[in-house]
C-alpha cells in the first residue's frame, strides 16, 4: 500500500508538472498568436494601401508580389502557431496515456518515457517530457512486454530493457487511475475503449493500438502494403493512423496533407473518417471516390452513375437473369481482359484510326502525311498519344509561323488590288490572315485532337475494331449482349454506367496522360475487395509516384466473387519489388455475442478471433405482418434510445426497401433516411441500405427483412454479414414469412 501511495504521489506530481508546463506554454503561445494576428492585419492593411490593384502598373504589381510572399510566410507562422495551441489544449485534457521505463544497453540511467498524442519539450532543460506516440521509442510500448527490447531509431537499432509499463486514464487534466502491466497493452483499457458508445465520426485508437496493428502503422519498408482484415479488425483505423505516422516521419518520408489521398467507397464513408487526422493533430487529407476521379478527368462534359447507384441497380434487378447479366457486365469491364483491350485499342487508334493528311500552307507542303505518321509511330516518343499529337501539332504551327509573313504579303497584294485605301487594306489583310490561320488550325485539329468519349463509343460501335483489338483474348460468352448494352447505355453521356466510367478513365489516362496527381506520394485504398483489376491499373497509372496501402476484407465483398487471391493480383498489378501482405484476424468492434453470431455467416474455414466483451445476445424477431414488424421496430428503437445507445441503424437490403420503410414509420419515430443521393451524416437513428453502411458502425443495428426471399444467395449472405458486423452493442434481426436459410 505504501508502495502504491509513493507511486501515486510521484505520478500526481509529474502530472502537475506537465499541466503547469502546458499552461505556461499555452500562455506564451496565446499571446504570440495575438501579436501575430495584429501584425498580420497590419501587414494586410499596408499591402492594400501601398500597392496597386490594377494590372496596368507593372512596377507596383511586383511590389504586390513581394508583399504577398511576406504575407504568405506570416500566415503560415500564424497557422502553425494556432495548430500548436490546439495541440497543447488537447494535451491539457489528457497529456499522456502511457509510460515505459527504459534502460539503454550500456547506460545505468533509466529513462521514464511518457507517451501521449504529441511531443512536449521543456525548452529550458531540453528534456522531452512527453513523447509523441509516433516517436520511434513509443513503438516499444505497443510491441513489447517487460524485458529486453530493441527499436529502430533514425540512428540505427537501439537496444535496452523495459522495467515498467504503465497506463493512465487522465481526463480534464486529472488523474483518474493508472495501472502497471507486464504484458502487452492491457485488455482493461481496450475494453473501456470498445465499450463506449459510438459517435458520428470514427475514433482514434492511439492509446490501445495492438502489436499487429502497430507493425502496419509503422511500416516504412514497403512500397505496397496489402492488409486483409476481418470485419472490425481495425483496418480503416490502422490505415488512417498509418497516415498520421507517415506525416510525422523524418526527412525521407515526411508527407503533408496534399501528398496523401484516401480512395473511399462513397462520400458517407469519407465523412465518417474525416475526423481522425484532425484529432491526431494533422491536417485533413483528400478523400476521393473513383467517381470523383472520373469527374476530375472529364469535368462536366460527361456524368457517371455512382458505385452505390450501380450496386443498387444490381440488387434491385427485376430478375435473377438480369442481375447476373449486370454482374457479368461489371466483371468484364473491370477485368484484365478489358484493360488489355483498351491498351490495344489505344495502339490501334494511333496506327490505324488517325486520319493523317498532307499539310499545305500558302501553296507549299508543310508536312507530308507519311512524315507525320512515321514521326508519331517511330516509337521515339514514349508518351501518350495526345501528347505526341500535340508535339506534332506544335511542329507544324512553328513551320506555319515561319511562312506567315510571306503569306501575309501575298494576301496584302491581293487586297490592295481590290481596294485602294492603304489603311483599310492593312487591317483587312490582318483579319483575313487571322481567319485563314484559324481555319488552318481547325483543320489540323481534325487529326491532332480526339475525344475520348467518342473514341470509347467507337470501340463498341465498330465491330471490326472490337474484333481486331480483342483477337485471341478469352471473352465472356455473353459478349454480344454486353456490347449491345454498352452501345445503348452510352447514348446518354450524362448517365454513363459506372463500369464504363472506369473504362473511360483508363482510356483517357492511356491516350491523353494525366499529370493532375503528381504530388501524391501515399495512397490508401479502403474496401479494396470491391474493386476490379482495372481500378488498380487506374490507380497505378494515375499515382505514378505514390506508395500504396490497400486494406480490405474478402468476406465483405458483395459486388463480385473474391477470395484472398485478389491481393496477389493487386501486388502483381502494382509490380512493386517491396511489398507485403498482412492479415488482421482479431475483431474488436462488436461484442463477443454479436461477433459469434455473425461468424455463422462467414465462409467455412475463415479464421477469426474476437475480443471478449460480453453483452446481450442478438435477437431474431419474427412478425406476422409488415405492420406488426413496423410497430415492433418503433418500439425497439425507443427502447434502444432509452438505454442510452447513441446511434441506431436500421439496415435494409436496398434503397427502395429503406425508402419504403422510412415513409411508413417516419411520422411515428425520429428517423433519418440515408441515401447515396445526398450528403448525410450518421447521427441518431438512421435507415440505410446495407452497401452504404459498409465501413461504418453503430451502437445498435436492426437488420430489416431477413426472410428467405430477401437473403437467398451467397451474395446476400455476405450482405447480411456486413449488416450484422456493423453493430457494437446490440443486434436484432426482423422478418416476416420464413427466415433466411443463412440464419437457421
Ligand atoms: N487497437 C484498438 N483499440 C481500440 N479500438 C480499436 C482498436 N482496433 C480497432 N478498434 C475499434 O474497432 C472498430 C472497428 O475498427 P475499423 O472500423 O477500423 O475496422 P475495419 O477492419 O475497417 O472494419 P470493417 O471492415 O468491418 O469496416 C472501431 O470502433 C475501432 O475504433
Amino acid at each position: 500500500m505504501i508502495e502504491y501511495n509513493d507511486k501515486h504521489l510521484e505520478e500526481i506530481q509529474y502530472l502537475e508538472e506537465i499541466i503547469n508546463l502546458l499552461k505556461y506554454k499555452l500562455d506564451i503561445e496565446t499571446s504570440n498568436l495575438e501579436e501575430q494576428k495584429i501584425d498580420l492585419i497590419a501587414a494586410r492593411k499596408e499591402m492594400w494601401e501601398n500597392t496597386t490593384h490594377s494590372s496596368a502598373d507593372f512596377d507596383k504589381l511586383s511590389d504586390l508580389n513581394q508583399y504577398l510572399s511576406a504575407l504568405q510566410a506570416q500566415t503560415f507562422t500564424y497557422t502553425e502557431l494556432a495548430k500548436r495551441i490546439s495541440k497543447y489544449e488537447k494535451m491539457l485534457d489528457s497529456p499522456y496515456f502511457a509510460r515505459i521505463d527504459f534502460t539503454e544497453q550500456g547506460y545505468d540511467d533509466t529513462d521514464k518515457i511518457y507517451i501521449g498524442l504529441f511531443n512536449l519539450m521543456d525548452e529550458e532543460t531540453h528534456d522531452i517530457k512527453v513523447y509523441d506516440w509516433r516517436a520511434p521509442i513509443s513503438s516499444v510500448y505497443y510491441r513489447n512486454e517487460l524485458g529486453p527490447v530493441e527499436y529502430k531509431a533514425p540512428a540505427g537499432i537501439i537496444k535496452g530493457t523495459i522495467t515498467l509499463k504503465r497506463q493512465y486514464k487522465i481526463t480534464k487534466g486529472e488523474m483518474e487511475y493508472f495501472f502497471d502491466s507486464n504484458i502487452n497493452i492491457l485488455d482493461e483499457m481496450l475494453m473501456e475503449a470498445l465499450s463506449q458508445n459510438m459517435t458520428s465520426k470514427m475514433k482514434t485508437i492511439v492509446e490501445t493500438i495492438q502489436k499487429q496493428q502497430d507493425l502496419i502503422i509503422r511500416d516504412l519498408e514497403n512500397d505496397l502494403l496489402v492488409v486483409q482484415g476481418v470485419a472490425g479488425s481495425g483496418k480503416s483505423s490502422v490505415a488512417l493512423h498509418r497516415i498520421a505516422f507517415l506525416m510525422y516521419q523524418g526527412l525521407n518520408y515526411k508527407l503533408s496533407a496534399n501528398n496523401i489521398i484516401v480512395i473511399s467507397p462513397n462520400p458517407l464513408f469519407s465523412k465518417y473518417i474525416s475526423n481522425v487526422l484532425p484529432e491526431l493533430g494533422e491536417d485533413n487529407i483528400n478523400e476521393f471516390t473513383f467517381e470523383n476521379i472520373f469527374f476530375k478527368l472529364y469535368e462536366s462534359r460527361l456524368s457517371v452513375k455512382t458505385k452505390s447507384e450501380n450496386f443498387e441497380n444490381i440488387i434491385c434487378a427485376a430478375t435473377e437473369e438480369e442481375r447476373n447479366f449486370l454482374r457479368s457486365y461489371n466483371e468484364f469491364k473491370g477485368s484484365k481482359t478489358f484493360k488489355e483491350i483498351l491498351d490495344r485499342f489505344v495502339y490501334y487508334f494511333e496506327h490505324k484510326m488517325i486520319k493523317f493528311e498532307d499539310v499545305y500552307f500558302n501553296g507549299e507542303f508543310l508536312e507530308t502525311k507519311q512524315l507525320l505518321k512515321s514521326f508519331l509511330l517511330s516509337g521515339k516518343l514514349n508518351m501518350p498519344t495526345a501528347k505526341k499529337l500535340k508535339i506534332m501539332e506544335n511542329r507544324i504551327i512553328e513551320k506555319l509561323h515561319e511562312r506567315k509573313l510571306s503569306r501575309r504579303s501575298k494576301i496584302e497584294k491581293a487586297v490592295v488590288k481590290l481596294n485602294q485605301h492603304e489603311f483599310e487594306s492593312k487591317s483587312f489583310t490582318r483579319m483575313l490572315a487571322a481567319k485563314e490561320t484559324a481555319s488552318f488550325i481547325k483543320n489540323l485539329h481534325n487529326f491532332t485532337e480526339f475525344d475520348c468519349f467518342e473514341l470509347y463509343k467507337t470501340l463498341f460501335e465498330n465491330r471490326k475494331i472490337f474484333n481486331a483489338v480483342s483477337k485471341g483474348l478469352i471473352l465472356p460468352e455473353n459478349i454480344e449482349k454486353i456490347i449491345n448494352y454498352t452501345n445503348q447505355s452510352l447514348q446518354d453521356r450524362y448517365n454513363i454506367p459506372y463500369a464504363d466510367g472506369m473504362g473511360l478513365v483508363y482510356l483517357k489516362i492511356k491516350a491523353e496522360g494525366c499529370d493532375l496527381f503528381r504530388d501524391i506520394k501515399q495512397v490508401v485504398v479502403d474496401e479494396a475487395q470491391d474493386y476490379y483489376p482495372l481500378h488498380y491499373h487506374i490507380l497505378k497509372n494515375l499515382y505514378r509516384d505514390a506508395r500504396f496501402t490497400v486494406v480490405g476484407d474478402v468476406n465483405q465483398s458483395v459486388e463480385k466473387k473474391s477470395d484472398v487471391s485478389i491481393y496477389d493480383d493487386i501486388i502483381e498489378i502494382f509490380g512493386f519489388e517491396k511489398n507485403n501482405k498482412v492479415f488482421l484476424n482479431k475483431s474488436y468492434r462488436s461484442s463477443y455475442e454479436i461477433s459469434k453470431f455473425s461468424s455463422k455467416l462467414l465462409e467455412e474455414g475463415t479464421y477469426t478471433e474476437y475480443f471478449k466483451r460480453n453483452e446481450e445476445e442478438p435477437e431474431i424477431i419474427q412478425c406476422k405482418t409488415t405492420d406488426e414488424l413496423d410497430n415492433k421496430l418503433i418500439k425497439d428503437i425507443e427502447n434502444y434510445k432509452s438505454q442510452g445507445l447513441n446511434t441506431v441503424a436500421i439496415i435494409c437490403k436496398n434503397r427502395k426497401t429503406a425508402a419504403d420503410l422510412y415513409f411508413r414509420i417516419a411520422g411515428r419515430t425520429k428517423v433519418k433516411l440515408v441515401d447515396y443521393l445526398e450528403e448525410q451524416s450518421i447521427t441518431g437513428t438512421i435507415i440505410v441500405p446495407v452497401y452504404l453502411a459498409k465501413g461504418l458502425e453503430f451502437d445498435a443495428v436492426m437488420v430489416y427483412g431477413t426472410d428467405n426471399k430477401t437473403y437467398n444467395t451467397d451474395y446476400d449472405k455476405k450482405l447480411l454479414y456486413i449488416a450484422c458486423t456493423r453493430a457494437l452493442h446490440r443486434l436484432s434481426l426482423y422478418y416476416t414469412g420464413k427466415i433466411t436459410r443463412y440464419l437457421k
